[in-house]
């Protein structure tokens, strides 16, 4: 625990220090939950945003892109379901007046519970080696079966209660189990109430003639108002996908973990059309394409699993969240949702429009059924940002810090070094940035001694380090250094642009 809390510092301090992100209005000593995204953080967002964009809508001739206003009319919210219902569930501590998610505590304090049992099996794992067998042990061991028993009781009764809106029983939950605030360890708890989520605000100048509006808490309503004119206008047929990046806002209780739970963050969805009756299939396909997207990136395996939900929002008939291994356990990172004929019926029912299909084969008219697939910017930022900062030992006993991000998100994909500062090398190093800049984002940096500027651009992620020297004049070669590997090879400068490429081309990492 200790560990994940210095990692995840590292990767906040890091993060600052090489321009990715800063705390909103820092210099007022910042705004509880928004931030920045700086020179180099704006970059890889792009790269991330791009990678996704042309893996949805470049890669397939079914599916297009949407870019939708943040504000919308305000009955699109009343017809989503979010004015009426959504809330999370809050507490108050009387002593500390701290405000909490009662959720949320119920379920850190089960982490604990499952926690105490992974201890053990880690235990046993280290005592009996090769011979372990771990579903054995689980099913076995009573400390282990205890807690995995009382874990899931405790989870199952809190998705009962909130299912059932009984937040008395949340409350007495808290009580029952003694859970403290975290900060104080005072008891001293309120009721449970629920809070709505969404920021409001105002169209028009005059408070009189003012509308009540709110910031888009999700992206997917703009593209569900917009089907008909999509689908008439694109001349689409059924099954086809809307994809679209934008902001949305949440007025998000407990703010925390950095950028993981923002008020204000970015999301990539795509909302895929299908008949009824198929969605289940879509919805398995699209697991495994968005798991295969992952991969491609190659942030690890072992960082990666599936959560499949039990207790699912109103409007589903089959939910999964990919959850990703965070500095802070894993947690949600994208889901993907089958959410029915729940929007665009409601949308119809609240607009009167007709939001349907006229689907030739079946010589009928229908409402299409919708797969969801669901991914935070902001947190894919972070899987990508944290799995790529590592520590690493060097011979002679030191040791570097390097961003291993994936090359063809890296904010530069190359830094043109001259060895010294004189006999006109800068000039050469000048020509070589001036040249592949078309290309590629290129950075240029002569301050210090080379190894220096080694260190710094494998601290802000650079996969490649240009080096002209003196005999660079002579043989027009330049020294690149890998960034992961530390390896140094001579190249014609003439042929660096295409070393470059083949490091970022989208076909060998989507094909990887
Ligand atoms: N406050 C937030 N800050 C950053 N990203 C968010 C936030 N809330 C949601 N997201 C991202 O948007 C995606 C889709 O939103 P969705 O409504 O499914 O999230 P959610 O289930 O409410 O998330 P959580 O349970 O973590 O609050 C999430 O998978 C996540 O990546």
């Amino acid at each position: 625990m200790a560990k994940q809390q210095d990692k995840f510092k590292q990767v906040i301090a890091h993060a600052k220090e090489y321009g990715y992100i800063f705390s909103s209005s820092e210099i007022y000593d910042g705004l509880s939950a928004v931030y920045d995204y700086g020179q180099n953080g704006a970059e890889l967002k792009k790269n991330i945003k791009d990678y996704w964009w042309k893996s949805m809508v470049q890669l397939h001739d079914n599916i297009v892109g949407l870019d939708a206003a943040i504000l919308m009319h305000p009955t699109t919210w009343k017809a989503s379901g979010h004015v009426d219902a959504f809330n999370d569930p809050l507490i108050d501590n009387k002593d500390s007046k701290k405000r909490y998610r009662a959720d949320v505590l119920v379920e850190d304090y089960a982490e604990k519970i499952n926690q105490k049992a992974q201890k053990e099996i880690a235990k046993a794992k280290k005592r009996f080696g090769d011979k372990f067998d771990e579903a054995e042990f689980v099913s076995t061991n009573p400390r282990v079966i205890r807690y995995k028993t009382e874990e899931k009781e405790i989870l199952e009764r809190l998705a009962k209660s909130l299912t059932n809106e009984d937040l008395a029983d949340v409350k007495a939950l808290i009580e029952e189990l003694e859970i403290a605030c975290p900060e104080t360890g005072s008891k001293n708890w309120t009721d449970v109430k629920q809070f709505n989520l969404m920021f409001g605000t105002k169209l028009g100048a005059s408070a009189d003639s003012a509308t009540d509006l709110y910031l888009r808490p999700e992206t997917a309503q703009g593209i569900f108002v917009n089907f008909a004119n999509v689908q008439k206008t694109g001349r689409m047929k059924i099954p086809f996908g809307i994809a679209q990046i934008g902001k949305a806002f949440r007025n998000e209780i407990v703010a925390r973990q950095f950028i993981f739970r923002q008020r204000e963050f970015e999301q990539m969805e795509m909302q895929f059309f299908v008949r009824p009756g198929e969605e289940l299939t879509w919805f398995e396909k699209w697991k495994e394409t968005r798991q295969q997207w992952h991969a491609s990136l190659g942030l690890g395996e072992e960082n990666y699993r599936f959560h499949d939900h039990e207790k699912m929002a109103h409007y589903a008939n089959a939910a999964t969240d990919i959850e990703f291994n965070f500095p802070f356990g894993f947690k949600e990172l994208e889901g993907i949702h089958s959410r029915t004929d729940f929007d665009l019926k409601a949308h119809e029912e609240h607009s009167g429009k007709k939001l349907q299909f006229f689907d030739p084969e079946m010589n009928k008219n229908y409402v299409p059924y919708v797969i969801e697939t669901s991914i935070g910017l902001d947190r894919m930022f972070l899987a990508v940002f944290s799995s790529s900062l590592q520590e690493e030992e060097l011979e002679g006993g030191t040791s570097r810090t390097v961003l291993k991000l994936p090359a063809i998100l890296a904010p530069y994909k190359a830094a043109i070094l001259p060895l010294v500062k004189k006999d006109g090398l800068p000039e050469i190093a000048q020509e070589i940035v001036d040249d592949l800049k078309w290309d590629f984002n290129i950075t240029y940096d002569e301050k210090d001694a080379v190894g220096r500027r080694y260190r710094r651009q494998d601290a802000a992620g650079t996969p490649f380090c240009i080096t002209v020297d003196h005999d660079t004049k002579d043989d027009h070669q330049v020294t690149v250094r890998n960034r992961d590997t530390m390896e140094q090879k001579r190249v014609p400068i003439a042929e660096l642009k295409s070393l470059i490429q083949k490091e970022v081309d989208f076909k060998t990492w989507m094909k990887k």
